[in-house]
């Protein structure tokens, strides 16, 4: 793959951001990167973010014979500089080019929500797994999968990559014969112009509550909101979750740029929100603490013509992912899946380190959920007493350091609210010391309703939280998911996963 210096001038001055060009001999480029430690001879390098001008000396010294900027910088002297207003922006176009726009040869489905947005997008691959014959990639958080091929699956960094990563994986997966692609787009994604310029087929907008905020993130919740709803405005076709807060705004930001007749709206309940039709309507008809069950209902005439209206059973547990079913649901049937191979795919997804639940015999069931503030572990804590009133709830979770502070007093109050028993541990404590979290977490609890032990040693407070376990209890291992590490003092720790400890405890009680 190659791009010339002309084609570059061209898109940038389209949208404006291009401010001046210094020639060298190099105008065409072989590679695009944004780190200099992955630069090649003839690269075009971008220099964006907290950026280091020996960034710049490191990409040269590695080959790069051109480099994008918002400001001219003298170790690029000798090399073509293009100089513009937003480099983020700028590197979203240029990678789309140089990768020769593979998401036109992509059915997309995208997925913005503060929660639900991971399990959602493994609920519509597993269901267009079976409509495509295994051709569906995915961009998710815990995996990003550009083909069928062992090498073609690998760990995610961010939720939604860099635009230059956005563009290579889609143009792998169209390699690979991937017809389908289903990816998170978080608000910091939006936030970054990690996806500008990019439409999508299909964008779902789950639910928003106040999340990422901070200043690193979004400097406020309408910023946040605003980035979500960059989702509605740039996707053809649009679904709503009709329950969620702030539906007339984001409602309004899908109506802004889509026709009516492409805007779809899902509810639990309600067949109408602010006087409009909902299209779906779903209920629960089996709730367990193993797997549900709901009814799909068509209200409106564009609802009727998909023919959806049916059961469905979904593997995983929680009634949240009714919601986030009912999403896969419709945004797949937009990719043409049938009912049948929509109910195969929902009875039989696993979502790593999402509600995965483990029998544990005598001691009860072992939930491994990556919740990890307080909406989350409140819907979580809730489910399970409202489907098991009589069993304990046990809970191990810690809360990470120098990051989210506020979700120290959300998990002492949703403890409080739900659990009988809480083993307070360590989870990604950063530079901070994890007794001081633990502590910290401990005095928002309310100890007449929770019994609060402390143990640091995450893989013991496990062990110890399965042991005091009946076998009505429900035992929560919150917060880390299939996170393989544990950040301790900038150091990504390795660390067997949640689930593994839970497997190996496991194995321990049965070969007593
Ligand atoms: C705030 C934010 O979005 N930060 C991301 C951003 O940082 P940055 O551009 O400032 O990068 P940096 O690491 O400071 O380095 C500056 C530049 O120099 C380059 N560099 C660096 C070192 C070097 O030797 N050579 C070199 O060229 C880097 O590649 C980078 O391009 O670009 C980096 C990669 O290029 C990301 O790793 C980093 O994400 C950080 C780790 C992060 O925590 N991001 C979170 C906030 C995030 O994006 N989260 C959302 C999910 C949120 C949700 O669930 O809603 C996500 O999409 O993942
Ligand atoms: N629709 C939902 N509403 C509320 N909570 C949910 C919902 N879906 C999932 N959860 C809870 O949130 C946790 C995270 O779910 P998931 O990973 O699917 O969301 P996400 O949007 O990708 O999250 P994050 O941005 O934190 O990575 C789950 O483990 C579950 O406890």
């Amino acid at each position: 793959m190659a791009l010339g210096i002309d084609e570059i001038k061209t898109l940038l001055n389209e949208h404006g951001l291009l401010k001046e060009v210094v020639y060298s001999e190099h105008t065409s480029f072989d590679d695009v990167t944004y780190d200099s430690r992955n630069a090649n001879p003839n690269t075009l390098f971008f220099c964006k973010g907290n950026f280091n001008p020996e960034y710049l000396t490191m990409a040269k010294d590695k080959g790069s014979t051109g480099y994008v900027s918002e400001e001219k910088y003298p170790e690029g002297n000798g090399l073509t500089q293009i100089i513009v207003n937003n480099v983020q922006k700028a590197m979203s176009l240029v990678g789309a080019a140089f990768y020769r726009y593979p998401q036109n040869n992509l059915f997309v489905i995208a997925y913005t929500g503060t929660k639900g947005k991971t399990t959602s997008s493994y609920f519509a691959k597993s269901i267009l797994n079976h409509t495509t014959d295994n051709k569906t990639a995915l961009i998710s958080t815990i995996d990003t999968v550009v083909g069928n091929k062992p090498s073609q699956r690998f760990k995610s960094h961010l939720t939604t990559p860099e635009s230059l990563d956005v563009f290579k994986y889609m143009r792998q997966a169209v390699d690979n014969g991937m017809t389908h692609l289903v990816m998170e787009v978080s608000s910091q994604a939006y936030k970054k112009n990690r996806v500008y310029g990019l439409k999508f087929d299909v964008g779902i907008f789950l639910n928003i509550s106040p999340d990422h905020i901070g200043p690193n993130e979004h400097p406020t919740f309408a910023d946040y909101l605003h980035c979500k709803e960059q989702l509605m405005v740039n996707s053809r076709n649009c679904i709503i979750n009709a329950d969620t807060d702030h539906f007339a705004e984001v409602y309004g930001a899908a109506k802004s740029t889509t026709e009516l007749g492409k805007v779809y709206l899902f509810s639990r309940n309600q067949k109408q929100v602010n006087g409009i039709d909902v299209d779906f309507q779903f209920s629960s008809i089996a709730d367990t603490i193993n797997s549900n069950e709901i009814r799909v209902i068509a209200n409106t005439d564009k609802a009727k013509q998909m023919n959806l209206e049916d059961d469905y059973k979904i593997a995983v547990a929680g009634d949240y992912n009714e919601s986030n079913a009912m999403s896969a649901l419709i945004a797949t049937k937009l990719a043409n899946a049938t009912v049948k191979e929509a109910q195969e795919g929902l009875f039989n997804v696993f979502v790593p380190g999402r509600m995965e639940s483990y029998d544990a015999g005598n001691h009860g069931t072992v939930y491994v959920d990556y919740a990890h503030n307080y909406a989350s572990m409140h819907a979580l804590l809730g489910f399970l007493k409202a489907n098991n009133a009589d069993g304990k709830v046990i809970v191990v979770v810690g809360s990470p350091g120098n990051k989210g502070e506020d979700r120290r007093e959300g998990f002492g109050k949703a403890l409080s609210e739900n659990a009988d028993v809480a083993f307070l541990t360590t989870d990604d404590p950063a530079f901070e010391d994890p007794k001081d979290i633990v502590n910290e977490i401990d005095s928002y609890v309310d100890h007449d309703k929770v019994e609060v032990h402390k143990e640091l040693d995450r893989r013991l407070a496990i062990k110890k939280a399965i042991y005091a376990g009946d076998n009505n209890a429900m035992i929560v291992v919150a917060g880390k998911g299939r996170d393989p590490y544990q950040k301790i003092n900038g150091v990504d720790t390795p660390y067997e996963t949640d689930s593994v400890v839970v497997q190996n405890v496991l194995k321990g009680i049965e070969n007593e």
